[in-house]
């Protein structure tokens, strides 16, 4: 057993776990229970009262906090120790965010200024392209942006983009390619004409393959239609924190917008990776994000643990995982704009805590990260829900919805909201045989016949939800939600031990990636991998028309 399940804390919220009424017990008890177990920060408004969870189960679960030292490793972070510790490296993205007069350490400097400089270079770009000062190759001004990333250097700006959508007030458009498949980028260069526009190319580390090939060709296109090799710095700028070698790439000096190693990509919207959301709303309203987001550092660093958004939704989503065998964790986003969310709270989830071995390399003996996953409310009631009432697998949710719309219309809204609130109850509450009995007491059927179909009507209920609400998604509302997200993937990670920010699984499918990449271009046939891959690049080989 390791450390922590061998904990008297975890054995006794193991033991906690199989003695706890059913929810609907728990609100029949108790009227007070949304007013207890709902709390308001920075914009945000959460309830989590719809939880398999009592006064005692959440004083057992902050006592695991305490005894596994969270707070100390939520100082760790904001100080700037080398808490990526296979890295040696601080984590940061805090400091994108603060205040200007804040003082953050890290490889021996103050870096809080060189994050307002970067501010300051993005600033005046986007007022640049945004005026029409910047000018394409033929005099035009800048109509379209087209960002090239993969990853955290695409799925921030990408999905934080559409989210604001109601805030894009410059008049440029945006397109985002990732995929290394050449269709991806072939049906966005369709869309466009290469006078007018800039592409972004977003890569810490400069050395993806996805994002390299996919600017190479937009670099070829460029140069085939018009362009010429000494007007590709009207045209192309980049995103990274390697700056040797975009410049060797061919990327003007002063077209490098830097980033840092103390930043990992999946937390990266905040720097200059954010460039395309800032091309679209403006620095305004991309300073706004960031102070959202900032409101939520300082709450995380200083609210109470009980009092802690952050740290309650992430032991509540450990407590389902750890205890109840929970294998996933899905997020319903009640707002058309932020339907990219699930997407992005994956990979920020999955990335940071698919992990199974602990800081000192201990095989972990319970489980760590969820697979999160989810979507647009109220599409997906109409498909995947079901298995959400009535599946065997338990399924934690957070459902996600502003209060407000930027679209009212008639009735959608409270129809949207109803169905909101309408489904974490059908969750929490199921139907009993007794219930479902009662539905179908008029029906013409025999005894029997009801008891059949009513077997089919039960739904356990006791499923647990969280619902965050916000008055309105604007910038702020938007940056404190991500934040929150994020910091709550640090809990979890500091409870269970694990390094939440490398990614080595990932590197190791880049580098026999580009093994694999080699032998389909050598002159022989493949034979020293396994029979399987050995037959698959074989047949690849053999097969191209
Ligand atoms: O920004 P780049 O260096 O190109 O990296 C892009 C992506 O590469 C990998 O897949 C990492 O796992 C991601 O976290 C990263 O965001």
């Amino acid at each position: 057993m390791t450390h922590l399940t061998e904990s008297s804390i975890w054995q006794a919220l193991a033991k906690h776990s199989l003695q706890l009424p059913h929810m609907r017990e728990m609100f029949a008890k108790d009227s007070q229970r949304f007013e207890a177990m709902s709390l308001s920060a920075c914009g945000l408004f959460l309830d989590y009262s719809k939880n398999r969870a009592t006064t005692e189960t959440l004083e057992l679960l902050f006592k695991l906090a305490e005894e596994t030292e969270l707070k100390d490793k939520i100082c760790a972070m904001f100080a700037g120790d080398l808490i990526n510790t296979t890295e040696q490296r601080a984590v940061l993205h805090t400091a994108l965010r603060a205040d200007a007069d804040q003082e953050i350490q890290a490889e021996g400097r103050d870096i809080v200024p060189e994050v307002q400089q970067t501010l300051a270079k993005m600033e005046a770009f986007v007022d640049s392209v945004v005026s029409g000062q910047w000018r394409g190759y033929t005099g035009k001004a800048i109509t379209d942006i087209v960002s090239i990333g993969i990853g955290g250097s695409f799925l921030g700006p990408k999905i934080i983009s559409q989210g604001l959508r109601p805030y894009w007030n410059t008049g440029l458009a945006c397109h985002f390619v990732a995929n290394v498949d050449g269709t991806a980028i072939s049906e966005k260069l369709k869309l466009l004409n290469p006078e007018t526009t800039l592409f972004v190319m977003s890569s810490k580390s400069f050395g993806t393959q996805e994002t390299l090939t996919n600017t190479l060709s937009a670099k070829a296109w460029f140069l085939k239609l018009g362009g010429s090799q000494s007007e590709v710095a009207k045209h192309f700028v980049a995103v990274t924190s390697n700056v040797t070698k975009a410049t060797e790439f061919g990327i003007a000096t002063d077209n490098i917008f830097p980033m840092w190693d103390w930043v990992g990509g999946r937390y990266s919207l905040w720097s200059a990776i954010g460039l395309p959301i800032a091309l679209l709303v403006g620095m305004d309203n991309f300073r706004a994000l960031l102070r959202g987001a900032h409101e939520m550092d300082e709450h995380f660093a200083k609210a109470p643990l009980r009092e802690n958004m952050p740290v309650i939704m992430g032991l509540l989503s450990l407590w389902y995982g750890n205890f109840f065998n929970a294998q996933s964790h899905v997020v319903l986003t009640y707002d058309h704009y932020l339907r990219g969310l699930p997407a992005y709270f994956q990979q920020l989830d999955m990335e940071s805590n698919g992990k199974s071995v602990t800081l000192d390399g201990t095989r972990v003996d319970y489980s760590t990260g969820p697979v999160i996953w989810g979507g647009e409310g109220t599409n997906g009631q109409h498909a995947y829900h079901q298995l959400l009432h009535q599946g065997t697998a338990l399924i934690p949710a957070d459902f996600i919805m502003p209060l407000n719309s930027h679209n009212p219309l008639g009735e959608h809204h409270a129809q949207l909201a109803s169905n909101c609130f309408g489904q974490t109850q059908a969750l929490m509450q199921g139907r009993t045989l007794d219930e479902a009995m009662a539905e179908l007491a008029g029906a013409q059927l025999s005894d029997e016949e009801k008891l059949l179909i009513a077997k089919h009507k039960v739904m356990p209920g006791n499923k647990p939800s969280n619902t965050l609400l916000m008055d309105k998604l604007t910038p702020q509302t938007l940056g404190a939600l991500i934040a929150l997200y994020e910091h709550r993937t640090l809990v979890q990670g500091a409870i269970w031990q694990i390094n939440s920010f490398d990614q080595w699984g990932v590197e190791l499918g880049k580098n026999l990636g580009n093994d694999v990449l080699a032998r389909i271009g050598a002159p022989q046939a493949a034979t020293e991998l396994d029979a399987s891959s050995n037959g698959l690049i074989n047949l690849y080989r053999q097969r191209q028309i």
